[in-house]
């Protein structure tokens, strides 16, 4: 089983290549009008057979969503200098509900553990309903960018976003991050909430590595509105990076 681990967790640094990979075969739904109606009535073409890519437009996904997933995803193209092509150092990543398992090809810790285990963040089937959201990270500049539009099953103060689920996917967004050089676990996250956010409304999650010491990685996050000009959370994180024996309980 360990040796099982192993491969899995390999399976997942491959992911940032399997992104582009990916992103070539589901092309994008064609989403430039959308009224409320339709995206309520919006319905996934999931399909039993291959795994759905979570972090791919849909019709739930609203104007301002959409800008900033073209603008981060296009800065995730071939970047031409003269008549070099030179790879982007901006990566999308593909967003499954069993994130383990389709990014290893058949092997997976859920089903070690428990066959209906479901990646938290990606387990509401209603498309805008829950968290809808796409990572890109920036492996030469140890960065990662979220854009999420936070749905109405995620409320907490009336009309705006619950203060866990904000917390979620700020460790979401670090984690990823502390993730992508070896498994890491969060040990510590701390949120400062600025100013509150409307349910339905996207905002920009970005996060630093501020700093490593050996196993500790100290990351910051800023989740703002997509112009940039409002603060709504501020966070600090550290994560270990451990040996995934430690989730065997070895
Ligand atoms: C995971 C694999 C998946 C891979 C697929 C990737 C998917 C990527 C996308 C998904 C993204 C989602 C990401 C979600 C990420 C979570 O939500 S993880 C879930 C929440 N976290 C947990 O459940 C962790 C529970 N805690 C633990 O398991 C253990 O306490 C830890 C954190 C692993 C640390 O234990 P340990 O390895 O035995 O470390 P320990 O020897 O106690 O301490 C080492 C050092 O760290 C310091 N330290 C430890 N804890 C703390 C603390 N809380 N505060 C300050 N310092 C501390 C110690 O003081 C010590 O310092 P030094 O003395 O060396 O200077």
């Amino acid at each position: 089983m360990a040796r099982s681990l192993d491969r899995l967790y390999k399976g997942f640094r491959n992911l940032v290549s399997l992104s582009a990979m990916w992103s070539m075969k589901h092309p994008i739904y064609s989403v430039s009008s959308r009224s409320p109606s339709v995206r309520s009535m919006a319905v996934l073409p999931f399909s039993f057979s291959k795994p759905w890519d979570f972090s791919l437009p849909n019709p739930s996904w609203g104007p301002e969503m959409m800008q900033l997933y073209e603008h981060y995803n296009s800065m995730c193209e071939v970047e031409t200098e003269g008549e070099e092509k030179q790879e982007s150092s901006w990566k999308r990543l593909p967003g499954y509900n069993r994130l383990l398992k389709y990014a290893t090809g058949g092997v997976y810790l859920s089903k070690m553990i428990q066959s209906k285990a479901r990646l938290f963040t990606r387990n509401i089937r209603e498309p805008g309903a829950g968290f809808e959201y796409v990572l890109f990270v920036n492996i030469k500049e140890q960065k990662c960018v979220c854009i999420l539009q936070a749905g109405h099953l995620l409320e907490g103060p009336p009309g705006h976003v619950h203060g866990g689920a904000i917390a979620t996917m700020i460790d979401t967004v670090t984690g990823c991050l502390a993730s992508l050089s070896g498994a890491a676990m969060t040990a510590n996250l701390n949120i400062n909430y600025r100013s509150p956010i409307p349910l339905g409304s996207t905002v920009v999650m970005e996060s630093f590595l501020d700093k490593k010491e050996g196993r500790k990685m100290f990351v910051s996050c800023k989740v703002t509105s997509p112009d940039g000009t409002k603060l709504h959370t501020e966070a600090t994180a550290l994560f270990l990076s451990i040996n995934l024996n430690h989730l065997m309980g070895r």
